[in-house]
């Protein structure tokens, strides 16, 4: 019998390949939460806003999934220090009501590299949390329910980049539109992160889970570091934009409304040891780069 598993959240910019990755394999009987239900097939699509926990909890005794993959999320920092009680409600009290379903035997929550507050950098999974906004303290919060479960609980803490199915806005989409019209842009000198390309991730989320790899929390990004800037200006290399577009800055620089880490940079020594290693930073950029140009050629004339 397939193995039953639900990604909540499986329309975002990293879901869409964990529905992809697990899908594509014969083991796995997957099912996809989300409220749009963009390019998910419909007999495979939970229509849930999961902040109504009682109607998700409800939908998921019916499923009975073995395994939840929880990456959904409002990952619009400031949004969530508008909205404190939706942040919540998401990012904690829906992924708790998930992990406590009877059925469930593994639990794979996405949290975030903003959990630290950047003061050092290479942070490693004992380190302390000192969240510096609302967004980032809903992950601790929600790694810190889940991990007093008995389920195996895999806490993946991470950055990631990539784009949507529909484009959005994430950080890469918002420089390429920015390029591609021609507009400058100001790129953070002194913000450091170490990001892992979606579609790495997916494959690495499967990964982690046929291993069986012990529980708890992990670290996962690229075996290398860069700053925001440098991001922006590989987006800017690969696609032969005009670097001149590309300013520095600095972080005090912005006017965001919630406060940012500087050095989120995470050490993966310990994913590492445990057998999955952590691809170069280049190595993602190519992937996306290819991902890229076979979504959106005629689009965009690539
Ligand atoms: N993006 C980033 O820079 C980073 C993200 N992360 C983490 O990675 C994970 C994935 O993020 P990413 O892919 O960028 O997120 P996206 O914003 O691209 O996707 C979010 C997903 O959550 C779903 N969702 C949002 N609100 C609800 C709701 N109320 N009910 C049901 N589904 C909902 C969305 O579906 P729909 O809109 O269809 O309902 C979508 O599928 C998250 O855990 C995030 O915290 C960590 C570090 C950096
Ligand atoms: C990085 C950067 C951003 N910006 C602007 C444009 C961009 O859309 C906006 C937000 O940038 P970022 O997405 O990098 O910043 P931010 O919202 O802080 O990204 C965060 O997202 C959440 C979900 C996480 O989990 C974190 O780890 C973190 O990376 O700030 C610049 O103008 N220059 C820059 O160098």
């Amino acid at each position: 019998m397939p193995i039953k598993v639900v990604i909540a959240g499986a329309t975002g910019m990293l879901g869409q390949h964990l529905f992809r990755v697990f899908s594509g394999n014969p083991v796995y009987d997957v099912y996809a939460i989300s409220r749009t239900g963009a390019h998910i097939p419909a007999d495979r699509h939970i229509q849930l806003d999961m902040t109504d926990t009682a109607q998700l909890k409800k939908s998921m005794l019916a499923l009975k999934p073995e395994i939840v993959i929880y990456a959904a999320a409002q990952v619009n920092v400031d949004l969530c220090e508008k909205d404190k009680d939706y942040a919540y409600a998401l990012h904690v009290t829906a992924a708790k009501v998930l992990s406590e379903l009877p059925s469930v035997k593994s639990f794979v929550y996405i949290s975030s590299d903003a959990v630290f507050d950047g003061q050092r950098g290479n942070y490693v999974e004992k380190d302390s949390c000192n969240p510096l906004n609302y967004y980032a303290t809903t992950k601790m919060l929600a790694e810190q329910e889940l991990l007093k479960r008995s389920t195996d609980i895999y806490v993946i803490r991470v950055n990631i980049y990539g784009f949507h199915a529909t484009p959005g806005n994430s950080l890469f989409e918002w420089a390429w539109n920015a390029f591609d019209k021609g507009e400058k842009i100001t790129g953070f000198d002194n913000v450091y992160f170490n990001p892992l390309y979606v579609g790495t991730l997916a494959r690495l989320v499967l990964k982690l889970l046929e291993k069986k790899v012990k529980k708890g929390v992990y670290h996962f990004g690229t075996s290398d570091t860069l700053s925001k800037y440098d991001f922006l200006l590989s987006i800017a290399n690969a696609f032969n934009f005009d670097r001149s577009l590309l300013q520095k800055t600095e972080l005090d620089q912005s006017k965001f409304k919630a406060p940012r880490p500087l050095n989120t940079t995470l050490c993966t020594n310990k994913i590492v040891a445990a057998g999955i290693r952590m691809p170069a930073f280049e190595e993602g950029m190519a992937e996306l780069v290819n991902d890229f140009k076979k979504k959106f050629a005629n689009e965009y004339n690539l």
